[in-house]
């Protein structure tokens, strides 16, 4: 609880109609997720039980209806010292968080952007829901280097698999998903003998070119009968000129890291989270954080005129770019963690005036299993009605905001 917020801060939550008592509450619930990942892959260790957990942590947990894996406890409690915790067996992630992702509705051979990635709570459930039994990949974007070295820590501390990450601007980042691991490579890998090379999605780049891509479901500029023979020294110095152009991931499995980097519609993005960079003001812990270490760095980092200025056309940059990267018949999630209305139902009610057309506002799967905190009143309560929020109060989770846009097949 926080009980003297800096007079700065507190004109800021005026401004932007955010109730200064969620600061107040008290009986804040810490949320955590056991990783599943852990047990797709290592098959001899079996999930703590809730159990086990309440003695490593020393306290009760409950169970979250609705959520698999999740638990609640009181607030005052910490996981770091608790070995589940320190083996990568559970990670801290805030329910809100957890409903975003579930309401990406994850499917085994989904291609996943995740847009502002770092440090990266989202992104380990994104892959525990996503599994190892199909084809899906997740590329995981962060501007911030300092950030995204945190994310691959977690990525390797939870045994993350099939995600790469990039240092990238996510306003203009253009890497479409990656190829590898597409069903229909896999279909003509079943038939027998093609594979990939950097250059299109077959096997081309030695001796025994076979290409069996020849259809209109390869980019392959090899598509003619007569592979073998046209294999002559300009197609080898594309192949080079076209590996040399590849963005290098700053990590990725071996399988991502040389992708041919397609740009074509089949390869734009099944789901995409833009979890957008914001004030952070309904993260309580972030905060928390602040009161510890001085108001002055807050008001610095996050309430300088300037960046408050700018975050708005940010985020509807993101937005915007993450919309380019999706696929028809996707689905995708604008997320963030200030109760804002300027960061979320205005940049919302822009993108959909703007992008009438082509997207639709959807219902969060479930939605009706939780509580929320109330909505805003806005001139255009009805476009916005299915956007949702969650605060300290009324939910029993960080302050937050979620909205599920569908992109018109
Ligand atoms: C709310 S945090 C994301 C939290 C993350 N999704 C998670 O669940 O751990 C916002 C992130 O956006 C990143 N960011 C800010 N501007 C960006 C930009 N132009 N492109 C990509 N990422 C950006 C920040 O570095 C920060 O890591």
């Amino acid at each position: 609880m926080i009980t003297k917020l800096p007079s700065a801060f507190l004109e800021f939550l005026q401004e932007n109609e955010i109730d200064p008592n969620i600061y107040t509450v008290k009986n804040m619930t810490r949320y955590v997720r056991i990783n599943t990942q852990y047990y797709h892959e290592f098959e001899e260790f079996s999930p703590p039980t809730q159990q086990e957990l309440e003695t490593q942590i020393g306290t009760k947990l409950w169970k979250v209806d609705g959520m698999d894996g999740f638990y609640g406890m009181d607030w005052k409690n910490k996981i770091n010292d608790c070995l589940a915790y320190k083996k990568g067996k559970i990670y801290g992630i805030d329910l809100s968080s957890g409903i975003a992702v579930k309401s990406l509705d994850i499917q085994p051979n989904d291609h996943i952007l995740d847009l502002c990635c770092a440090p990266g709570a989202k992104l380990c459930m994104i892959s525990d829901l996503l599994g190892i039994n199909g084809s899906g990949t997740i590329t995981g974007v962060d501007i911030s280097r300092t950030r995204i070295s945190t994310c691959k820590n977690i990525i390797k501390k939870y045994k993350i698999s099939r995600t790469r990450l990039f240092v990238a601007d996510g306003t203009i980042f253009n890497i479409f998903a990656p190829s590898f691991l597409d069903p229909i490579i896999k279909q003509v890998m079943a038939r027998g003998g093609v594979v990939m090379n950097n250059n299109c999605n077959c096997e081309n780049d030695n001796n025994n070119y076979n290409c069996e891509n020849n259809n209109n479901n390869c980019n392959c500029e090899n598509n003619n009968n007569n592979n073998d023979s046209n294999r002559n020294s300009s197609s080898i110095r594309k192949n080079r000129e076209q590996r040399e152009k590849l963005v290098k991931p700053f990590w990725a499995p071996k399988i991502l890291r040389t992708d041919p980097q397609i740009k074509d519609f089949r390869y734009l993005y099944d789901k995409v989270i833009v979890d957008a960079e914001c004030t952070h003001d309904g993260s309580i812990s972030h905060i928390l954080k602040y009161e510890k270490c001085g108001w002055d760095k807050f008001e610095k980092n996050f309430l300088n005129p300037e960046r408050l200025n700018n975050l708005g056309d940010l985020q509807r940059n993101l937005l915007n770019n993450g919309w380019a990267l999706l696929k028809p018949g996707g689905i995708l999630i604008y997320s963030t963690c200030s109760l804002s209305r300027k960061q979320n139902e205005d940049v919302i009610e822009w993108f959909l005036l703007n992008h009438k057309d082509e997207a639709k506002l959807e219902i969060i799967p479930d939605i009706e299993n939780f509580n929320l905190a109330p909505k805003i009143i806005n001139s255009n309560q009805d476009l916005l009605s299915n956007v949702v929020r969650f605060d300290p109060i009324h939910s029993n989770t960080s302050g937050f905001f979620l909205a599920r846009i569908r992109k018109f097949e």
